[in-house]
């Protein structure tokens, strides 16, 4: 998927919702990337993050409302390369990720607040597929979203 989130916003401007305000660092292996929003809700709780990386994720992009918490990491390396085994296009956390120069190997794209070494715990904690929200976006399981080193967007139908 070759693509410039700055081309689809002038080219869907009526279309797309753009996250403002925010930060973003790009970690992964590939830098643009996009498909259908899956949706996880959660707080220094990585579980459900692991969860739907295992399960199969062609077209599929993981947003992770993390709470915006830079404490510990919801995704590292053994996480994303299961992620990349079963498809992921990529992952977007609102919160922090590690092991940042294996994630720079992976074919996956990995857009995060930052970056912090220590791990998430797991509890069983958080919530799948619920709408989320941060930098003034509502993010619906089922809609689309896309991304690149300029920034996130959403939309209700895929623009690729
Ligand atoms: O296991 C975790 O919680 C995160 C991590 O370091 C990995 O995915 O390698």
């Amino acid at each position: 998927m070759t693509f410039v989130t700055c081309d689809l916003c002038d080219e869907h401007a009526d279309k797309v919702s753009v996250v403002t305000g925010l930060n973003w660092f790009s970690y992964g292996g590939r830098q643009a990337f996009g498909g259908e929003i899956v949706t996880v809700k959660c707080f220094e709780d990585n579980s459900r993050v692991k969860e739907q990386l295992a399960t199969d994720g062609k077209g599929k992009v993981l947003v992770v409302d993390g709470g915006g918490s830079l404490r510990n990491a919801l995704i590292g390396d053994m996480i994303a390369e299961n992620a990349v085994s079963n498809g992921w296009e990529g992952v977007i956390i609102y919160g922090a990720c590690r092991d940042v120069r294996e994630l720079a190997k992976l074919d996956l794209g990995v857009v995060t607040l930052g970056c912090v070494p220590i791990k998430s715990v797991r509890r069983g904690e958080g919530q799948l597929n619920i709408d989320v929200t941060f930098g003034g976006v509502t993010f619906r399981p089922g809609d689309f979203v896309y991304a690149d080193a300029n920034g996130v967007i959403s939309s209700t139908e895929a623009l690729l």
